[in-house]
């Protein structure tokens, strides 16, 4: 969490008349200054993250998670517009008492020529926008001006709400009288920001750097050691913000909790193995697999969400991994009986899940939901079974491909009938497939108990292995394809003749080799996929 300090710190350094760069004077206009430019963006950076938000948050859709849509490579300016963000999502029941108090929402405000041209001119175009279309700005900006201590007025926005400021302090002032309380602070509604000391943990991708390396070049900087678990993961203390470190942006270290880091290793796939990792997205585990095997073998990554694969594309890409094959596609409609998968050994599956166990983790407690228990406990409930009965059929497909001998099922959620009930309904065809529940890390003290604040679920089921996969078919072209990473999309949509999908192919590395003909691939892949009656939205 972000501190007002820190949040003010930004807004001081964005500051045209603490920021030393003040622009010249220019055609009768003013030049902005960088800080000030700086400042216009990472609000408008700010308010498009927190409509994803809100939208997300309002719809009890998974959208991701306030951290991860910040660090979106999208977003330029991350540190301004994860303070921005996170103090106007703590003060926002404030702000929008404010904003309906002095009814400005329902306002329209005037646009001098170009917004984006930053130069305040006298020659106009007017042209007006409404508040409303705009809310999150207006939150953004009202959250500037009446909480922190300095503001740059660069924007039309801007200025329009400024314009308003005694409106904004009158209102407030009102609210604090009505709700009988001194400080805004006192306001009840104010969301308590949880103590998170935990240590942050870095694990180091051993396809590009070893673990003795990454070891002295942090040392360098901060104090760090190894854990006692997993050997390729680092801890550094509470509280660093890493984003921007070398060794991240290189990909050499990936920001991965000790949790996360688990079920890549619980899974312990060997080189040369086939894997699937069957809903793969962002994708810190398919390349942390990739460097357990140390390049060696293939793993396939299935993502069903289109912009989700965008993501897992480019975690792979930074990771360096060269042996991952991306499936746009439904993991539930994979043929598992089909040639393609007649070498999976080993099978990856983090499903969707409610992410109640790092919700703290993932600042879930600034959201509006949280607060006014906007989700009754009946809408709750539906999700967890709606996720429940997709996170089941998941882990029985991935219990029925021929040739797997080990199957990891995670969570990180902290409910019962998203782990142990899921499990339990898998049993009967996981005993009967030949699978036994074993014990992944048999030093881990505490299994089955909260181990830190929020947790992961992780069960293993491993089979011997009764078939002999050097005699397995080889599918042709496949195998000797050069291909590393190949994109495949393919779009599976329900229809009225739900066993017909339709798809769309497109390819950056030829998958197959040239003996096969476009024709012939397009009835290859079709039937890789084998409808199971079920619903793709899962959530
Ligand atoms: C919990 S996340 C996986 C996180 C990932 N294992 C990682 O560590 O980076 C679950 C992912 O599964 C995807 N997903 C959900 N249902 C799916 C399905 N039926 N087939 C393929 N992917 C699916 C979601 O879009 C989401 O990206």
């Amino acid at each position: 969490m972000v501190s007002s300090k820190a949040a003010r710190k930004i807004s001081e350094s964005a500051n045209p008349s603490t920021a030393a760069a003040v622009g010249k004077e220019k055609g009768g206009g003013r030049r902005l200054s960088n800080a000030e430019r700086s400042a216009y963006f990472a609000r408008r950076e700010a308010a498009k993250v927190l409509r994803t938000v809100l939208q997300g948050d309002a719809s009890r859709r998974a959208v991701g998670s306030i951290k991860s849509l910040v660090y979106n490579p999208s977003i330029r300016n991350k540190k301004a517009t994860f303070a921005l963000l996170c103090q106007t999502l703590k003060y926002l029941p404030v702000i929008k008492d404010v904003l309906d108090t002095a009814k400005i929402l329902n306002s329209k405000w005037k646009v001098k020529n170009n917004m984006l041209c930053f130069t305040m001119s006298s020659k106009l175009h007017v042209k007006q926008l409404h508040c409303r279309r705009q809310e999150e700005l207006m939150y953004i900006i009202t959250y500037d001006i009446l909480f922190s201590e300095f503001i740059s007025l660069a924007g039309a926005a801007e200025e329009f709400l400024f314009s308003r400021k005694n409106a904004l302090q009158t209102a407030l002032a009102r609210i604090l009288v009505k709700k009988k309380v001194r400080r805004v602070e006192d306001l009840a509604e104010l969301h308590q920001t949880p103590d998170i000391s935990k240590p942050r943990y870095v694990r180091v991708n051993t396809l590009k750097l070893d673990v003795e390396s990454a070891l002295q070049e942090l040392g360098k900087q901060y104090t760090v050691q190894k854990d006692d678990l997993l050997p390729g993961l680092l801890v550094l203390p509470p509280g660093i913000d890493m984003h921007n470190h070398p060794l991240v942006t290189s990909g050499s270290v990936f920001l991965q909790g000790k949790l996360s880091s688990m079920v890549a290793a619980a899974l312990s796939p060997e080189p040369g193995w086939v894997v699937l990792d069957a809903c793969s997205a962002p994708g810190n585990k398919t390349v942390h697999l990739a460097a357990l095997m140390r390049g060696k073998g293939k793993i396939i990554a299935c993502e069903h969400n289109k912009e989700r694969v965008k993501c897992l594309q480019n975690t792979i890409r930074l990771s360096g991994a060269a042996n991952v094959e991306v499936l746009h596609g439904d993991f539930l409609y994979l043929d598992a009986k089909h040639p393609s998968y007649s070498k999976v050994r080993a099978i990856l599956l983090d499903p969707s899940c409610s992410g109640s166990g790092t919700s703290a983790d993932r600042l879930d407690y600034l959201l509006p939901s949280s607060t006014t228990g906007k989700t009754s406990d009946s809408t709750e409930s539906d999700r967890l079974k709606r996720l429940a009965a997709f996170q089941g059929k998941a882990l029985a497909h991935a219990l029925s491909f021929p040739a797997v001998e080990r199957v990891v099922y995670s969570t990180c959620s902290i409910h019962q009938i998203e782990n142990e009930d899921v499990v339990k309904s898998a049993l009967p065809l996981a005993t009967s497939n030949g699978f036994r529940l074993a014990t992944p890390f048999p030093q881990w003290p505490r299994r089955g108990l909260p181990v830190f604040e929020g947790g992961f679920f992780i069960a293993l089921f491993v089979r011997e292995s009764t078939i002999n996969t050097s005699e397995m078919p080889v599918q042709e072209g496949r195998e000797n394809s050069k291909a590393s990473v190949v994109k495949v999309t393919t779009t599976a949509k329900r229809r009225k003749n739900p066993g017909r999908l339709q798809r769309r192919f497109s390819f950056r590395t030829p998958l197959l080799t040239t003996r096969m003909s476009k024709l012939c691939l397009h009835s290859h892949l079709n039937s890789h996929f084998h409808k199971l009656g079920t619903s793709r939205d899962h959530e």
